[in-house]
């Protein structure tokens, strides 16, 4: 039987990385940087006025208040977006909008609620010292910072930042292109009438949306029966000329566990058991004529999820030109639960407030605890009691990080 690490190095050794791609920010939400972003311009661009007020000379302004007002003509307005260069005059002063250009001379900002709101002359009733509801030049960002760094996620702030710093186009991680078939003569399509024996086929819509939300892109999907041919010119097809086959089902000891019959017979295609639960049936290889890599996921709900999570994660990432291995987070268990020897348990857990507990049935083909849990707690094969304080090692779902 294969350790769980030596399973994921075989198959990450099936896939090499994919070229990044350049993108327009307005498409990187969500993709994984693979290169720093480094800001073109500074932020602020320019000295800018934080309030609408009155930009003054605080020389001009010393001992300004409500019971002393200084009076000063106005020379004009400054709205935002203003390009021409002014200059203020001393013992002058210029309205001025939020985010418009603060004019030469000038070194700080009287807002208009100090003031009586002249246009012509103003009292002014704030002894605005040097910088006062001024934005300096670079004082949030530098041309040539390094704003995000390789690795990190697109988020919308992180969108923002790139955008303002005037960068338009960035180098993301490749998205590799994901095949999933279902196989099983028990599965119907969703919606469709259930005779006695059949079940929905719910892995497909699992792994499909799993393969998204992991950040890769399905390129298709289809289902087959246990009918050796028919699963043999489905892979042969590779439709859409994926980078990677997930297949779901027949890997295990069945008379008509056909991914691993038809599959054994390629030679290309290797079925291991893995000291694991859920997932112990395993298989992964090439096939077709591209020798496309492909996992054969076992066909009980939680084992395929399970294993999504154990093996196609770090292969997608590797894909991606990531590092494979995903880190795990610390929790304390707020209740025991007892694992089995000798097999790394993944057990279903919800993260809570007052620690980790198991979330629900446990069962390979129990799907009710996924409604709450959001981590996979990881025991290792030599545990066989996680007591109530212990520290478990969490690997989050995917699409719940
Ligand atoms: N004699 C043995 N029997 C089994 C063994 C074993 O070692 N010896 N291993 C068990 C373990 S562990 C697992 S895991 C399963 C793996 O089975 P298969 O990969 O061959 O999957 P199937 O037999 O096709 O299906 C198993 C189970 O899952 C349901 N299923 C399958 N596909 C779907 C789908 N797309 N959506 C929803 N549910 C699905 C299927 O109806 C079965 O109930 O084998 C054990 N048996
Ligand atoms: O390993 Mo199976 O995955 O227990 O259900």
């Amino acid at each position: 039987m294969r350790t769980v690490e030596e399973h994921r190095a075989a198959l990450v050794g099936l896939v090499s990385a994919l070229p990044p791609v350049t993108v327009p920010l307005s498409e990187s939400l969500g993709r994984v940087l693979a290169a720093d972003v480094v800001a073109a311009v500074d932020l602020p661009g320019f000295d800018n006025s934080a309030m609408d007020g009155y930009a003054v000379r605080s020389a001009d302004v010393v001992g300004a208040g409500p019971a002393s007002p200084v009076v000063l003509d106005v020379d004009g307005d400054i709205a935002a977006g203003d390009t021409r260069r002014h200059v203020l005059r001393r013992g002058a002063t210029m309205r001025i909008m939020t985010g418009a250009p603060m004019p030469d001379g000038a070194d700080a900002v009287v807002p208009v609620e100090q003031s009586d709101g002249g246009t012509d002359r103003a009292a002014l009733m704030l002894a605005a010292e040097v910088g006062k509801h001024l934005r300096r030049r670079g004082e949030d960002v530098r041309s040539g910072d390094v704003v995000l760094r390789a690795g990190m996620r697109m988020t919308p702030g992180r969108l923002a930042l790139a955008a303002a710093s005037n960068v338009a186009e960035v180098l993301v991680a490749a998205r590799p292109r994901v095949s999933v078939v279902s196989t099983g003569d028990e599965l119907v399509g969703l919606g469709s009438p259930l005779d006695h024996g059949r079940i929905v086929d719910s892995n497909r819509p699992m792994l499909m949306a799993l393969v998204e939300a992991a950040g890769a892109e399905l390129v298709g999907f289809g289902h087959v029966g246990d009918d050796g041919e028919a699963l043999a010119s489905l892979l042969e097809l590779g439709r859409g000329d994926p980078d990677l086959v997930l297949t779901t089902g027949g890997v295990s000891m069945g008379a008509y566990d056909t991914v691993k019959e038809v599959l054994s017979r390629s030679g290309t295609v290797e079925f291991s058991k893995v000291a694991m639960r859920p997932g112990m049936p395993q298989g992964a290889g090439v096939v077709g004529p591209r020798r496309t890599p492909i996992v054969t996921l076992p066909g009980n709900p939680v084992s395929s999820f399970v294993s999504f999570h154990i093996f196609v994660v770090p292969v997608l990432r590797a894909l991606a030109g990531l590092d494979p291995e995903v880190a795990l987070v610390d929790g304390v268990a707020a209740q025991g639960w007892s694992s089995v020897p000798g097999k790394v348990e993944l057990t279903r857990v919800v993260l809570g407030p007052d620690g980790v507990r198991p979330s629900g049935g446990q069962g390979s083909h129990m799907l009710g605890a996924l409604a709450d849990a959001t981590h996979l707690a990881v025991v290792d094969a030599a545990t066989t009691n996680i007591e109530p304080g212990d520290v478990v090692h969490l690997l989050p779902l995917v699409g719940q990080d």
